[in-house]
């Protein structure tokens, strides 16, 4: 699993990580959601070693992930496209990985075969198509079977195909009992790809908790109703106790579902010309969870 504690990166006078506490299980997705800027490949960075914290610690598996006497073997990361030599082939890079790291040379075969690029592996990772490309990060981050795999945005750019490759990728893992940690600017993305959510915005964990939960808590529902006697439409609704607002010639109606709105006016004698249940998308749940963070951040930019 990862574990961080007090987790904190500044740059300058920015704080990039602000005291983050969060562990991330084994068995299942972990989504890592957060605006851009939030700090998510800070924190996925400082999680590989890659950045030193500023303040707090981040583990691995119990140690510090410079402690790992065979990285490759505990962790498994993507973290960006396309850091890789344009003219050597899929398969020259993957050996390479595999024998500076102790592992034998059949497992490339088999991470080739896994992300689905067995055929063009000799070619020129120079010609590959993003998507190629992302699918070797994906056969690096693999080649050591690790039990903790991290994926910085690894859906960025992809086609559907190739999205919904890595999302079955991802249960795939998963399901082998595996810690996977996946982040995402894409509310809806996470929303089929995470059974867990930690949302990040401006270095600040702002939940952590089931997606289910998530979803329960953020998918606001109101019911629309027209009808050509709004205001004493509202006014017996209003009588039952259901907290109604009047929005461009509509009533939106919370506290009662759709047969109860429509049973209590058909009494009164009401016409009705609509009676709709809405639901707010996930994505707008999240842009309200995490609008604070992103003002914040244009603000800062505007007086600087
Ligand atoms: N090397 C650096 N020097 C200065 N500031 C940095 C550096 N790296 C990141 N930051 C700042 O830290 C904050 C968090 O950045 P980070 O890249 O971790 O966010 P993110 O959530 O991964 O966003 P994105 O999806 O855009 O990559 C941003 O405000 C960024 O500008």
């Amino acid at each position: 699993m990862i574990r961080a504690r007090g987790l904190t990166k500044t740059y300058g006078d920015k704080v990039a990580v602000d005291q983050v506490d969060f562990t991330v299980e084994p068995g299942r997705v972990t989504g890592f959601l957060g605006p851009n800027g939030a700090g998510k490949s800070t924190t996925m960075r400082m999680i590989l070693g890659l950045d030193a914290p500023s303040a707090g610690t981040v583990s691995v598996n119990g140690h510090r992930y410079a402690e790992s006497p065979a990285p490759l073997r505990e962790i498994g990361a993507l973290l960006e496209a396309g850091a890789l030599h344009p003219g050597r082939s899929a398969r020259d890079h993957l050996r390479w990985l595999a024998a500076s790291n102790g592992i034998g040379a059949r497992r490339v075969t088999e991470v080739l075969d896994l992300v689905g690029i067995s055929s063009v592996a000799d070619e020129r990772a120079g010609r590959y198509s993003l998507g190629m490309g992302q699918r070797l990060g994906i056969a690096a981050a693999l080649i050591g079977d690790p039990p903790v795999v991290v994926l910085d945005e690894p859906v960025n750019g992809l086609d559907p195909e190739g999205i919904r490759w890595v999302r079955a990728l991802a249960r795939r893992l998963a399901d082998e009992g595996r810690t996977v940690f996946v982040s995402s600017h894409l509310m809806s993305e996470m929303a089929l790809t995470a059974d867990h959510l930690l949302v990040i915005g401006r270095g600040r964990i702002l939940a952590d908790c089931s997606t289910d939960a998530f979803i329960a808590q953020h998918s606001a529902s109101y019911v629309r109703l027209r009808t050509p006697d709004l205001a004493e439409a509202a006014a017996v609704l209003e009588l039952t106790g259901a907290d109604v607002a009047r929005v461009d010639g509509e009533l939106r109606v919370q506290n009662l579902d759709p047969s109860g709105v429509g049973d209590l006016l058909h009494s009164a004698g009401h016409r009705i010309h609509e009676l709709t249940l809405v639901r707010s998308s996930l994505e707008e749940a999240f842009m309200a969870l995490t609008a604070s963070s992103v003002e914040y951040e244009a603000k800062q930019e505007v007086a600087a």
